[in-house]
């Protein structure tokens, strides 16, 4: 199930979601004492996080980590825990906890045993924040790879390597099980493109085709469309 919220531009956007995520993670700081927000890589969220770090929250109290990461140290310009740490965790978000995908090995493919302990005893997320590229594929659950069955399976363990034929780098993800274990998950898209993806995405249902398809049209999952096109 999906709902797109539009905005008229990227500031709209990112005041309107900053403010819906501090609500969800007051709440759950009111609630359990601490939070969990996961969020992505790329281009898109960068304004949003710069806008996110100088909000009033108890930061001390949130755990945030990726969706994904490119298979990278954080002195790489690519990587997205690089992107985090220098446009997220500043200011008042400075405080919160990061947990990293990343791991000093040859390959992601050596680095699961080491990332996966870190990620499958957490609690269920508070918000989890998704990206899409062009092809549909989302964290880096890539149509491309060899292991996108893997991923998308109901059982699927919470990270896996990944390696897309379409991208640089080898991945680390976190599964589609383990991302849709959360209270609320947003879809963030900047630019007319990717509406043009999303509604080739709503167009069919062949999920191996476009990965986001499986968080769109999941039958209980609940996805709110974060939407501007400048
Ligand atoms: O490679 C990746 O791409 C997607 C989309 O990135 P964008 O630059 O088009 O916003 C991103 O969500 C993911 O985290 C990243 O690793």
């Amino acid at each position: 199930m999906m709902q797109l919220q539009q905005f008229t531009d990227t500031t709209a956007l990112n005041q309107d979601f900053a403010n819906r995520l501090l609500a969800l993670l007051q709440q759950a700081i009111d609630e359990r004492g601490a939070a969990y927000l996961v969020v992505s890589g790329g281009k898109t969220p960068q304004a949003l996080f710069q806008t996110l770090s100088q909000t009033e929250l108890a930061w001390d109290k949130v755990t945030v980590l990726l969706a994904d990461d490119r298979w990278l140290d954080d002195s790489q310009a690519d990587s997205n825990e690089r992107l985090v740490k220098a446009t997220l965790l500043q200011n008042n978000a400075k405080a919160a906890q990061f947990i990293s995908l990343y791991a000093n090995t040859a390959s992601a493919f050596d680095g699961v045993a080491q990332v996966l302990p870190r990620i499958a005893a957490l609690p269920t997320f508070d918000a989890v924040i998704l990206g899409m590229g062009e092809d549909g594929h989302t964290a880096s659950l890539f149509p491309c790879s060899g292991q996108i069955k893997q991923g998308l399976a109901p059982d699927a363990p919470a990270v896996l390597a990944t390696e897309p034929t379409t991208a640089p780098y080898q991945r680390m993800s976190l599964s589609l099980p383990r991302l849709l274990n959360s209270r609320l998950i947003f879809l963030h898209l900047v630019g007319s493109n990717k509406l043009s993806v999303l509604d080739k995405a709503m167009a069919d249902t062949d999920v191996y085709a476009m990965p986001i398809r499986a968080f769109l049209q999941h039958p209980v999952a609940n996805v709110t469309v974060m939407y501007t096109a400048k």
